[in-house]
C-alpha cells in the first residue's frame, strides 16, 4: 500500500481578516486534535503581538488526523501561511510545500487584492485550489453571488464550494471532505536522494534551529548527515518529527511528509526559508526549484534613547536575529542620536514589529529614525552605489544619475472610488497601467508607483479616502532612473542627520513644507523660538517656528498645593522620558514619524 495515498498536504490562503485563522483552528477541532479550550490555550498562545495586531505573522504548521467518509484515515498537513505582503516570499515557500490551497473568501466583501495575489502564488506552484465561501452567518452574506465572482475572476469552479461559518462552526465537514477528494496526494520518489524543503524555521536554545520541511523524496532520520544545498554546510541530524499539536518524534520523515528536523543549527541563518536538504554522502544533483535570499527593502536606524543601552540594543538585536533571518543590522552613528544601528527589513510592517518587540520583550527605549528605501546611486568616477542611509548621499556634484526602486501596484476597489484612488496614485508619482472590470461595480487599477511613496502611509491614505473598500497589493519591479534630492531638516539651525530624507525633485518643496508644518505640532515648545527648516543642497525651502514658552508650567500652582506641583513634574517627566535632546531642543520621538505622514487629509 501506498502511503502516501492517505497524506495531503495543504495551505488555506484568503485575504486579511477574510477568516483564515477562524477556519484553520475549526479544521483543528473537528479533527479532534484539540479541543476548544485547549486551542485557546496552546495554538493560539503563540506572539501576543500577533494576537493584537490580529494578523500571522509566523507560521503554524500541524498535522490532523481525518476519518473521511470513504472510511480511510487521512493525515492532513496544515501549513499556515502568513498574511502580509511583506512575507510573500515565505507565504511562497510554504505553498510550495503543497499539493492544493483552500482559499478562503468572505461571503460579503467577496474577492479582494490579496485572494488574487495569493491566488495567482499558488497557481505559480501548480496548486489545486479549494474555494470555501466564508462568513455565511452575516446577514450581509451574498454567497451565490461571491461564487459567481470566483468563477467569472479566478475561473474556479464553485458550484460545489462549501458555504461556511468557521465562526459558528458550521459546514467544517464540507471543507475537510472536499480537502480528501480535491487536493492530489503527494508523489516524489522514496528511494531517491533526499530533497527536503525548508518553509520556516526558528531557534530553540536548547536543539538549535528547528526547521519545518517538507521531505520532496527520498527519506531523513535522526543520525543521519545531512547538507543544506544552499551553503553547502553539513549537519548531524539530532531529531525529527511531526507537529501534532505539539512536536513528537518519530523515527523518520518519508517523501510527501511534513515535520520538522533538528541538527544542531546555532542560527536561522544556517537554514533559509526556501533552501534545500539533502543528504551529505548521496546528495540531490539539484537543488528544489525557488530558492532566494531575502532582501530588506526598507532600512532605518534604531537607536538607543539613553546612550548607556547601546549593548543591550545590540543583544536584543542579536537575539532577534537568531530567529528572523530576514533582520539584518549593522552598528552606524548619527551627530544628531549618537551611536545605533542601521536596521534592515522586509517591509514597513516587519519594521514596526521589530521596533515594538525591542521596546516590549527587552524593555529598551528606542528611537528609530526615518525609514528609506534603498536608492542606486551612479557616480561620475563610475562607482556605484547601494544607499540605505540617506546621511550618506554623496554631494551633488559627484552624481551622475540615481535609480530609485518601483512596485507594481493593484488596487481593487469599488468604481466609485477610482477618481480619488487615481488623484492619489498620481499624487504619489504613479503611473497608470490599466483597469480591469471584475464585475460591474468593482475594478482592479494597476499602477507603477515609486516605493518610496508606497511604503509610508500610501495604505492610509488608500483607506481614508475610500472608507476601507479598497485594496492593495503590490511587489517589486525593478530599479528606475529619477530625478532624486537628499532633504535636510535644520531644528534650531542644527542639521539633524536622523531627519534627512530622499524626495523627488518635484515633490522637494511640498514635502518641505509639509515635514516642518508637522514638526511644529510635536515639538514642545522651549525657553527659547526653536527654528524648523527644510533644505535642499544647502537652500532653505521651508520654515516654521516654535514659539517661545511665555509661562511657567508651575506658575498656575504657585502658592498652591505642593502634591498638585508634584504630579505637574512628574507628568513633565514621563513626557521626557520619549524626548531626544538634540542641541538644545528636545525632541519626541513621533517627530521621526511625522516625517513620513504625506497626505493632505
Ligand atoms: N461573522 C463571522 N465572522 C468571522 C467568521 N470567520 C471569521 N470571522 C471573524 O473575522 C475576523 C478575521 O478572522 P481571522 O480568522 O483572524 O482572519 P484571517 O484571515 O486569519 O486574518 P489574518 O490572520 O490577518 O490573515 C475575526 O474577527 C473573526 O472572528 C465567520 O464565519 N463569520
Amino acid at each position: 500500500m501506498d502511503r502516501r495515498k492517505y497524506i495531503r498536504n495543504f495551505s488555506i490562503i484568503a485575504h486579511i481578516d477574510h477568516g483564515k485563522s477562524t477556519l484553520a483552528d475549526r479544521l483543528i477541532e473537528n479533527t479532534g486534535l484539540l479541543s476548544h479550550r485547549e486551542m485557546q490555550e496552546q495554538v493560539l498562545d503563540n506572539m501576543d503581538l500577533e494576537r493584537e495586531r490580529g494578523i500571522t505573522i509566523k507560521l503554524q504548521t500541524m498535522s490532523l488526523l481525518y476519518k473521511a467518509q470513504d472510511g480511510h484515515e487521512y493525515t492532513l498537513n496544515l501549513i499556515d501561511t502568513p498574511g502580509h505582503v511583506d512575507f510573500n516570499y515565505e507565504v511562497s515557500r510554504s505553498l510550495a510545500a503543497c499539493e492544493g490551497a483552500v482559499l478562503v473568501v468572505d461571503a460579503s466583501q467577496g474577492i479582494e487584492a490579496q485572494t488574487l495575489a495569493n491566488v495567482y502564488l499558488a497557481l505559480d506552484q501548480d496548486l489545486e485550489i479549494v474555494p470555501v465561501i466564508n462568513k455565511i452567518d452575516l446577514p450581509s452574506a451574498r454567497p451565490e453571488e461571491i461564487k459567481k465572482e470566483i468563477e467569472d475572476v479566478i475561473g474556479l469552479d464553485c458550484e460545489n464550494a462549501p458555504l461556511i461559518s468557521a465562526k459558528d462552526n458550521i459546514n467544517i465537514d464540507q471543507v475537510l471532505e472536499a480537502i480528501v477528494k480535491q487536493i492530489p496526494a503527494p508523489s516524489g520518489e522514496e528511494d531517491a536522494p533526499l530533497k527536503a524543503l525548508v518553509f520556516d524555521s526558528y531557534y530553540d536554545s536548547y536543539r538549535g534551529v528547528v526547521a519545518f520541511i517538507r521531505i520532496k523524496e527520498g527519506q531523513v532520520k535522526k543520525g543521519d548527515r545531512i547538507k543544506m544545498m544552499s551553503t553547502g554546510k553539513s549537519f548531524d541530524v539530532t531529531e525529527v518529527g511531526v507537529i501534532s499539536p505539539t512536536q513528537k518524534p518519530v523515527a523518520a520523515l518519508y517523501s510527501g511528509d511534513v515535520g520538522y528536523l533538528c541538527a544542531s543549527m546555532k542560527e536561522v541563518k544556517s537554514c533559509r526559508v526556501g533552501d534545500t536538504i539533502t543528504s551529505d554522502s548521496n546528495p540531490a544533483k539539484e537543488p528544489l526549484p525557488g530558492y532566494k535570499k531575502v532582501t530588506s527593502m526598507v532600512y532605518c536606524g534604531i537607536y538607543p534613547a539613553e546612550g548607556e543601552e547601546y549593548n543591550s540594543v545590540r543583544d536584543a538585536l542579536e537575539k532577534l536575529q537568531v530567529n528572523d533571518a530576514s533582520l539584518t543590522f549593522e552598528p552606524e552613528t548619527s551627530i544628531a542620536l549618537g551611536f545605533g544601528f542601521r536596521c534592515g527589513f522586509l517591509g514597513l510592517l516587519h519594521m514596526e514589529i521589530i521596533q515594538e518587540r525591542l521596546e516590549r520583550e527587552f524593555d529598551l527605549n528606542i528611537i528609530a529614525t526615518t525609514p528609506s528605501v534603498i536608492y542606486n546611486v551612479y557616480k561620475t568616477n563610475g562607482e556605484m552605489i547601494i544607499l540605505q542611509n540617506p546621511t550618506n548621499m554623496p554631494p551633488v556634484q559627484e552624481i551622475d544619475y540615481m535609480e530609485e526602486p518601483i512596485v507594481n501596484a493593484s488596487i481593487m476597489t469599488p468604481t466609485e472610488y477610482v477618481g480619488a484612488i487615481m488623484e492619489l496614485c498620481q499624487n504619489r508619482r504613479g503611473t497608470f497601467e490599466n483597469m480591469e472590470y471584475m464585475e460591474a461595480t468593482r475594478v482592479i487599477l494597476h499602477y507603477k508607483l515609486p516605493l518610496n511613496e508606497v511604503i509610508y502611509d500610501f495604505f492610509d491614505a488608500l483607506k481614508s479616502r475610500t472608507r476601507g473598500y479598497a485594496s492593495l497589493d503590490y511587489e517589486l519591479h525593478g530599479y528606475v532612473r529619477s530625478e532624486l534630492v537628499k532633504m535636510d531638516i535644520l531644528i534650531n539651525a542644527e542639521l539633524v542627520d536622523a531627519f534627512s530624507i530622499i524626495v523627488h525633485e518635484d515633490k522637494a518643496y511640498e514635502r518641505g513644507r509639509s515635514i516642518v508644518e508637522r514638526l511644529k505640532d510635536v515639538i514642545p515648545r522651549h525657553l527659547f523660538a526653536v527654528p524648523l527648516q527644510a533644505a535642499v543642497g544647502g537652500k532653505i525651502i521651508a520654515r516654521e517656528t516654535v514659539k517661545a514658552l511665555r509661562k511657567d508650567v508651575l506658575a498656575k500652582c504657585y502658592g498652591g498645593d505642593i502634591t498638585r506641583k508634584k504630579k505637574l513634574l512628574e507628568k513633565q517627566k514621563e513626557g521626557k522620558k520619549r524626548m531626544r535632546q538634540i542641541g538644545s531642543v528636545e525632541v519626541p520621538q513621533e517627530a521621526f514619524l511625522a516625517v513620513l505622514k504625506f497626505d493632505e487629509d
